[in-house]
């Protein structure tokens, strides 16, 4: 409706002209040209109000867009690695692609859009004002919509082109940045450089290829524009001429003519948006069809507090076929804990990755107190679970917020108690701010032990049923060691189920049950001592697995 006043509040200029020419001239009628002036004024007031509000209207159209949208695309951005493996660039194309439709929304490619069908309606106004002028703007109209069509097409290659490549130049960046410590130590910054500036100088060509496109194909766009004005103006000149139209004409034709192509010359300009933002979202719609949330369970089943059973589990890591974990059957009753041992890429990482869900099986399944992770809302599933992968990984947040889990509802009590339970409390105290230190994903505020011993007290948080420990020890003193141990014991007396990954034996010590891996089957199963036995023997003899081997030795010790 505003587009429409808008475009019919244009012909208010173009008809002062014309009755200024017409009328007010011929009869030197000051009254009346300040009577047709005043009136002019409302009528820009008027379009001034009408373009605000229709401004503000699309950026709220935008931004409903961006914010119905935002969750189902970052959902997308963090499921895609995990269900599809490594993406080729950085991992934000689908954000990038939010923004692009965002910024195409709030700009001005819209109002050029929804300004496209008026075009017809000033050809038939120039139409009226004589057939011939019609004609000749209708030409231009058809020439200008080749330019447009050229335009989408150059565009849209290259547009393409540069979305691939902004995601592999940042990608490496990104790389490098994660490198730079080691990079720095052994003196390999400028070979560095040297390899990303690869990927520098096919982002500046494929920027420059679509920047040359939009100028060229714009600059003949606003060129032709001008152009078929003055050819206007030329046929009303010829009319004139001919006394087939009034001068007046020939003003308002020209001034009619260059607001008719108006609309088709900013829709060029703005191509370069369009073709983003709908590239953009037909990545989008992919993604989120592709990888959306689960949907809400009905039923909320209980928090998990019985057996944890796995049945002929093969896992393969997204995007490759090949099964890391194969056949793998276990089960563990409340208050077991388990210790998978087994040589380096024996599978007993992708094992925990499928029974957390992090990666799902492509066959077998996992079963929670008799039913499958899916039956449970994904969220409610994952508090009754702690995990403490191999690196671990904390948020920009303080120390309590990571414990917590960035919960909202966190309560003091409930963080100091994960700590506790992780002997950990008195070390946050002794830390510059306590538990409102504040620690970054990639920094360095606190050491490698630190962190591994607040990713303990992160997964212990909340008390839950199932805790899963990645070589949770790796950096840990004789204190951190006797924490875990402490932690494990908890676990088992209060009814939980622990499996923990690990190459050292001094955390075999609360441990009730072993398993060895071996090329990604579970060799051996069962009680630890009996296992550990088994595991001994075997490896003097022959080429079992030599951290089983190495385990088992010590532990007799
Ligand atoms: N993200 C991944 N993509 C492809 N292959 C992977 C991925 N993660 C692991 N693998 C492969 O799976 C196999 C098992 O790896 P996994 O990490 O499960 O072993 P692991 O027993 O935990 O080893 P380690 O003791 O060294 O941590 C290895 O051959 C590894 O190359």
């Amino acid at each position: 409706m505003a587009s429409l006043l808008l475009n019919v509040l244009v012909f208010a200029g173009s008809g002062y002209m014309m009755l200024v020419y017409d009328s007010v001239l011929p009869s030197r009628s000051i009254p009346t040209l300040v009577g047709l002036f005043v009136m002019l004024v409302l009528i820009y007031v008027f379009q001034a109000v009408f373009e605000a509000i229709r401004a503000e209207a699309l950026l709220g159209v935008a931004n409903g867009v961006h914010d119905d949208l935002f969750g189902a695309v970052h959902y997308a951005t963090v499921a895609r690695p995990l269900r599809a493996g490594p993406d080729k660039g950085d991992g934000l194309q689908f954000a990038r692609d939010l923004d692009a439709v965002h910024t195409f929304l709030a700009g001005a490619g819209p109002v050029a859009l929804i300004d496209l069908p008026w075009v017809v309606m000033f050809l038939v106004v120039l139409a009226a004002l004589h057939w011939w002028l019609g004609l000749t703007a209708l030409a231009g109209v058809m020439v200008m919509a080749v330019l447009a069509l050229l335009s989408n097409r150059r565009t849209q290659t290259a547009s393409r082109e540069l979305a691939m490549i902004t995601g592999q130049r940042s990608a490496a960046t990104l790389s490098e940045i994660r490198f730079a410590e080691s990079a720095f130590a052994m003196g390999m910054q400028d070979r560095l450089v040297a390899r990303t500036s690869g990927w520098e100088s096919q982002f500046i060509a494929a920027q420059s290829a679509l920047a040359r496109t939009v100028s060229r194909l714009g600059g003949a766009s606003r060129t032709f524009r001008m152009l078929l004005q003055s050819i206007i103006l030329t046929v009303g000149a010829l009319l004139v001429i001919d006394d087939k139209a009034s001068g007046g004409v020939i003003l308002a034709s020209s001034v009619l003519s260059g607001r008719a192509l108006a609309p088709v010359d900013s829709a060029i300009a703005n191509w370069k948006g369009l073709v983003a933002a709908r590239s953009g979202w037909s990545r989008i719609v992919q993604a989120i069809t592709t990888f959306r949330r689960p949907p809400e369970r009905q039923v909320t089943l209980d928090r998990p507090r019985g057996e944890l059973a796995l049945r002929d589990l093969w896992i393969a890591p997204p995007g490759t076929q090949r099964f890391t974990v194969q056949g793998v059957s276990l089960s563990l009753q409340p208050g077991q804990a388990l210790a998978v041992i087994g040589p380096s890429a024996a599978g007993k990482t992708t094992l925990v990755r499928g029974i957390l869900g992090i990666w799902k099986p492509q066959r077998g399944e996992v079963r929670l107190d008799g039913a499958t992770p899916d039956q449970w809302d994904a969220e409610a599933l994952g508090s009754a679970f702690g995990y403490v992968p191999q690196t671990v990984d904390l948020i920009d947040g303080t120390v309590g917020q990571n414990i917590a889990r960035f919960d909202p509802a966190a309560t003091s009590d409930g963080v100091m108690a994960a700590a506790r339970a992780a002997s950990l409390h008195e070390a946050i105290l002794a830390l510059p701010d306590g538990y409102d230190t504040q620690v970054s994903a990639g920094g360095s505020e606190l050491s490698a032990g630190q962190r591994q011993r607040v990713g303990l007290a992160r997964a212990l948080y909340g008390n839950p049923h199932l805790l899963i420990l990645d070589e949770a020890n790796s950096n840990l003193d004789a204190v951190g060691d006797a924490a875990l141990n402490r932690a494990v014991m908890d676990m088992r007396q209060r009814g939980g189920i622990v499996i923990m990954i690990t190459h050292r034996p001094a955390t075999l010590g609360p441990i009730s049950h072993v398993a060895v891996m071996q090329n990604g089957r579970l060799v051996d199963f069962g009680e630890r001592d009996a296992v550990m036995q088994r595991t001994l023997p075997a490896n003097e003899t022959t080429a079992a697995p030599p951290a089983a081997g190495h385990l088992a030795k010590e532990a007799a010790r």
